[in-house]
């Protein structure tokens, strides 16, 4: 007989810890957080990558990546080719190794939830749960919160590392739009961009929530532990199994293990698409969409190596945005540059691209940017290829299947090509690498050039959709995956649309939502006139 807990939470990234710190507040139900990766129950155990802010310890990104962080997933590019997608495995997950960009999608993004059938996930309900979630310094109190546990810092502009205030300056001289708050409902323009980080220190959920929940004798926490499937008993959940076979019992699961990891783990467990599961001969409990709608921000990155002198190391790698919206989704929020002052190319695994891509070989370090389409209208799948939990799943994003991102791509890179050859940026970089003005001026040649330099934004979400049974949904508005008792999905897998932003802060107010509920509580919206007065500083939860 093994051990049973009221709840087993499986995966200890972004949305994990916040499952868990929150589930353990009631003293009275056992909780059980499963960490494939390490665990850092201390800032000085914790690797200078992962608690210095400066960097992004992320393959193909930053010399202090540890291979032991990461999953070694690839995804599938043009052409069959191999996209590297650095996926976080370690305690805190994403937030553990990104490059904590925090910023709140468009309000657009939260009508097409409603349109799924979720009408409780309308933006008055997203903003209360924003601002009670967050710490933020930003004045406008009707958009913002106070005390919150996620603390969102921006860089002042004397702080900028020097190809930052290049970028800053360079937009400024093109005539955009200064944006100090990109949180603010729709804004656009360029600024510093919203980060969970306090000085140099990131602050990851687990030391946002989960640190602070870890001396709680009802919350046990097993890191380097892989769980391989749930156990059912017809359709309730009693339980997991781990690789390796040991049985763990549990009242509830709650599914966190990214929105790659989660539905292999459904897959796994006869909960998913059914020629999948009978093609590799597991017994269908459930025959549920899952895996499909997978979205990414799809990126293409301007690179050129920095000249001597214009970055140091030790320099912020990411502090400065533009957002703006294309002419093919107006208002939409669909483009992001994303500024930063340097990538390690070496890191990069063998035989796969990441950013750093094609003609950087020799290099050490390189500047340039994100092209992001935040808005892709593309999905591709995530599918398991065998029942061993040591094979990793399938990843097809189906990056540019639809004509509207290629459109919105070829916008989105002109626009980043203006910036990186306007002054006073263009000076401080060498030449750039793998295109040049004349292919950007010509639609064919820049469509070419774009399919080549796919990139992931590292951005998964949509896989356990969350919407009405009729209309592809795996789990309801509470997070319950539908016909399923005892079972739910917390973190980027349920996020049903992409949201016209870095993932993390939707990720983060989503798992805060499902916790509530998880709770029998809810953060009460705020409804248009409130939220116009900005006078309230705290959002209690209510009871629901
Ligand atoms: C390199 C990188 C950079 C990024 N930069 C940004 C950014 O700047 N801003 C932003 O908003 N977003 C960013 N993101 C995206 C953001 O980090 C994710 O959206 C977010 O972390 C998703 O949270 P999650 O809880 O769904 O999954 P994760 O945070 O990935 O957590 C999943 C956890 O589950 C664990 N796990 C998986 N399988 C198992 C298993 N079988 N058993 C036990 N444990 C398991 C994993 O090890 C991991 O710790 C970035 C992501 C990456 C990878």
């Amino acid at each position: 007989m093994g051990e049973k807990f009221d709840v087993v939470v499986v995966g200890g990234g972004t949305a994990g810890c916040i499952l868990a710190a929150r589930l353990s507040e009631d003293a009275q139900r056992t909780v059980l957080l499963i960490e494939a990766g390490h665990d850092y129950p201390s800032v000085s155990e914790t690797p200078v990558g992962v608690k210095d802010a400066r960097y992004v310890p992320m393959r193909g990104h930053a010399p202090e990546f540890d291979p032991d962080h990461d999953w070694g997933l690839n995804a599938i590019g043009n052409a069959d080719s191999l996209i590297a997608v650095p996926q976080a495995r370690l305690i805190g997950g994403g937030s553990a190794i990104n490059g904590m960009i925090a910023l709140r999608g468009a309000t657009a993004d939260y009508d097409e939830w409603v349109a799924l059938g979720n009408p409780e996930w309308d933006w008055p309900h997203a903003l209360a749960a924003f601002r009670a979630m967050e710490d933020d310094t930003a004045p406008d109190l009707a958009i913002h919160g106070r005390g919150g546990l996620v603390t969102i810092s921006r860089s002042d502009e004397h702080e900028y590392a020097p190809l930052q205030k290049a970028f800053v300056d360079s937009c400024r001289g093109l005539g955009h739009q200064e944006a100090w708050d990109l949180n603010a409902p729709n804004a656009e323009g360029f600024g510093p961009a919203p980060m969970t980080r306090v000085g140099t220190r990131r602050l990851s959920t687990a030391a946002s929530h989960l640190d602070a929940a870890r001396g709680r004798p009802n919350l046990t926490i097993r890191a380097e532990t892989v769980v391989n499937r749930i156990v059912l008993q017809g359709t309730v959940v009693t339980g997991v199994e781990l690789v390796g076979g040991e049985v763990i019992d549990a009242g509830e699961v709650v599914l966190t293990a990214g929105a790659i990891i989660t539905p292999a783990i459904l897959q796994r467990s006869g909960i998913g698409p059914a020629d999948l599961l009978d093609s590799l001969g597991i017994p269908v409990v459930s025959d549920l969409p899952v895996g499909s709608n997978l979205g990414d921000h799809f990126s293409v990155p301007l690179l050129a190596p920095p000249r001597e002198g214009s970055w140091h190391l030790d320099d912020f790698s990411l502090q400065t945005v533009l957002r703006a919206s294309t002419s093919v989704q107006p208002g939409s929020l669909d483009a992001q540059l994303t500024m930063f002052s340097y990538l390690n190319v070496r890191t990069t695994a063998e035989g796969t691209r990441g950013l750093a891509g094609e003609g950087s070989v020799g290099l050490e370090n390189v500047a340039g940017m994100g092209c992001v389409l935040n808005k892709p209208r593309s999905v591709g799948t995530v599918r398991i290829v065998s029942t061993d939990a040591a094979d990793l799943p399938a990843v097809n994003p189906n990056y540019l299947g639809e004509q509207i991102d290629r459109d919105a791509i070829r916008e989105i890179v002109r626009l980043g090509w203006s910036v990186l050859t306007s002054e006073p940026l263009a000076s401080m970089l060498l030449e750039p690498i793998g295109l040049d003005a004349e292919t950007v001026a010509d639609d064919a040649a820049l469509d070419a050039a774009i399919e080549n330099k796919t990139a992931s934004g590292y951005h998964f979400t949509g896989t356990c959709l969350m919407a009405a049974p009729d209309r592809g949904g795996v789990v309801d508005q509470h997070g319950s995956v539908h016909g399923i008792s005892g079972l739910r999905v917390a973190d980027a897998s349920v996020v049903p649309t992409t949201p016209a932003a870095n993932s993390m802060l939707t990720t983060i107010m989503t798992a805060e939502r499902i916790a509530a509920f998880a709770r029998g509580r809810e953060f009460a919206p705020v409804d248009a006139a409130e939220a116009d007065s900005g006078s309230r500083r705290v959002f209690a939860e209510a009871a629901l």
